[in-house]
């Protein structure tokens, strides 16, 4: 009865080292209106019963424990930790006090289902949000439900620093919880729901700027690159060292610009032939109630079923159409859940010749067969292109950036926005330029991590020499291929990691530039230090994770010998993903 009437006696066995000496309390508590003795709780973990205690010794309770995982600093949940410390910071808080008792809700063994975890899960309202993460998540500090002297740092998804909302925690993490946006009581001045434009806003985990004006999204990108260099290089930021951040440089195209995108399905475990077409899309960011719209969209497991993304371009709108009929008919073939390639590929057309005839055979087609493209025309050059969306991993890819042509193999790295291409390659290529240097003089670069040869091949013009090495041979080959194809005789590339360069390097440094475009996981320590000890005369490192960025040119400067004699010149930041928190950030370093 009493558990029906949502009350339970909860009995709080505290296992002090002497277990004969345990003393059980037992406290009455109701969900959501706990009466607990918060120096309990946090100490060890809950346990329910329904029965007042014997006499007879009980069994002690196996505990499970929460285990944490190791996480790269430089990760979306290493710099979250971050992230709090400095909330905490502003708002006056140590971490002990936003702690949660995670062990309390591992071991909620209650009969009344959850009932630990219920409170914890609770609905929030009128929540502020103080700033925003990296992540381009909300942050705010809450309540603690249980524990009435503690706080909690609670994440909120879509929520912009200055609005007031409506939350419900669902998760909790030592130092966090995690929730989903119910509703905007007062919004943010920054908030302008009328920009967006994609259904699946707000529920999709794609994209988290789409209510912002572009500028402001670029000023929120400048920041994103301020805090990383904050967390990840503070002994520069207190020696004043750095530059000021520059303003972001913006897309050309703002929607419609990812040539690339990769919608993916799963197949429950232990279903043997799928009855129903499961949901085919991109995940989906929590179980958010803000927008009716996109509420009603995509369904409700944690993949959405998408069938229009407006940051991809057109024929990879097409694409997915095309992609996705084909998998209403034929998903009960898939035993195993999977991810589809959609990759942009273009031709440029001879206007005096047949359009079909020109086409490659290979590419997304229609329900008839019919392979679908686009023609269009390059606004610079003027010249008729087309496009056709490729499905097929192995398949090659050709773009057409800086007057070059490229090709590469659709399921290898490529940038996946080519219309600001033209702008980042233009920068990289004005900042390996080495002071004082006249036109003749000699000028070598080197291109670590160059992939099929992107900026090596555009920044080759006028330069003695440039040397690419690349962890990948595929890519490899499609560099030596892209740079002949190009009429370029000056690059050679080398297959290994980035370090094998220095095996036998025959440049001179004081006539050589680097260019660093590693993954996102940033250099390794080894590189950085042999990089340090060739000593060339310019660095131009660009990144796609701001947060290594930051570690590595801190770590060059600071921990390696010849670091020293370098000085940050320039930190700017290029907004490759429009609406998504993403920036690319560029980084120049040169000899004092
Ligand atoms: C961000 S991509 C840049 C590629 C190229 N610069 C471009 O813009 O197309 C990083 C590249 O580094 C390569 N890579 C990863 N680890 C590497 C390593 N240890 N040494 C050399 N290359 C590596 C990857 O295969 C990938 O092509």
């Amino acid at each position: 009865m009493l558990l029906r009437s949502k009350r339970a006696f909860v009995c709080v066995s505290y296992l002090a080292k002497n277990i004969f000496c345990k003393k059980l309390f037992v406290y009455q508590m109701t969900v959501g209106n706990l009466e607990v003795d918060p120096s309990l709780i946090g100490k060890r973990s809950l346990a329910t019963c329904t029965s007042p205690p014997t006499a007879r010794r009980a069994k002690k309770p196996k505990l499970k424990k929460y285990k944490a995982k190791k996480v790269d600093p430089t990760s979306p949940l290493g710099v979250l930790q971050f992230e709090i410390d400095y909330l905490l910071r502003e708002q006056n808080l140590k971490r002990e006090d936003v702690c949660n008792d995670v062990s309390a809700i591992l071991n909620d063994t209650s009969t009344v289902d959850g009932v630990v975890a219920k409170m914890y899960h609770r609905i929030v309202d009128k929540v502020k949000i103080l700033k925003l993460s990296s992540n381009g998540d909300g942050l705010a500090i809450i309540e603690n439900p249980v524990e009435k002297n503690k706080k909690q740092v609670v994440i909120v998804p879509f929520g912009l620093p200055g609005d007031l909302v409506n939350i419900k925690v669902f998760k909790t993490h030592p130092h966090h919880v995690e929730s989903d946006l119910l509703s905007v009581t007062t919004p943010s001045s920054m908030r302008n729901d009328e920009l967006i434009s994609c259904n699946y806003f707000g529920k999709c985990s794609g994209c988290q700027f789409q209510f912002l004006e572009y500028d402001k999204q670029l000023e929120l990108k400048r920041t994103t690159i301020q805090q990383a260099y904050k967390y990840f290089a503070p002994r520069l930021i207190e020696e004043g060292i750095l530059p000021d951040i520059g303003s972001t440089f913006g897309s050309p195209l703002q929607f419609n610009y990812r040539t690339k995108l990769t919608p993916h399905f799963d197949v429950p475990r232990k279903v043997k032939t799928l009855e129903a077409i499961p949901a085919l899309g991109f995940g989906q960011k929590g179980r958010p109630a803000w927008r009716a719209e996109a509420s009603r969209c995509g369904g409700k497991g944690s993949i959405l079923d998408i069938e229009e993304c407006p940051i991809g371009t057109e024929i990879i709108n097409k694409g997915m159409k095309n992609e996705r009929k084909r998998f209403e008919n034929e998903f009960t073939k898939y035993k195993k859940g999977a991810t589809i390639l959609l990759r942009e590929d273009t031709t440029v057309l001879d206007s005096s010749k047949d359009t079909a005839s020109q086409l490659k055979s290979d590419g997304s087609t229609d329900n008839e067969g019919n392979l679908t493209h686009i023609e269009t025309e390059n606004s610079e050059s003027g010249q008729k292109l087309s496009k056709t969306c490729v499905t097929n991993t192995r398949q090659i890819v050709t773009e057409y950036i800086d007057g070059y042509t490229f090709q590469f193999s659709a399921g290898e790295f490529f940038q996946n926005n080519n219309s600001i291409l033209p702008l980042v390659t233009k920068y990289v290529r004005e900042n390996l330029r080495i002071p004082n240097s006249g036109p003749d003089d000699e000028h070598n670069l080197i291109d670590a991590y160059c992939g099929s040869g992107l900026f090596s091949i555009c920044s080759s013009k006028g330069v003695n020499k440039v040397i690419g090495v690349e962890i990948s041979a595929d890519s490899v080959s499609f560099a030596e291929r892209n740079a002949k194809a190009n009429g370029i005789e000056n690059c050679k590339f080398i297959v290994g990691k980035a370090e094998k360069l220095f095996e036998s390097i025959d440049i001179p440094n004081d006539r050589t530039s680097v260019i660093l475009d590693p993954p996102r996981k940033g250099c390794d320590d080894l590189f950085l230090k042999q990089l340090a000890d060739y000593y060339p005369a310019k660095v131009v490192y660009i990144s796609c994770n701001v947060h290594s960025q930051a570690r590595d040119v801190e770590y060059f400067l600071k921990s390696t010998d010849r670091g020293k004699d370098y000085k940050v010149e320039s930190i700017r930041g290029f907004d490759f993903f429009p609406q998504t928190h993403h920036v690319e950030s560029v980084c120049v370093l040169s000899r004092k």
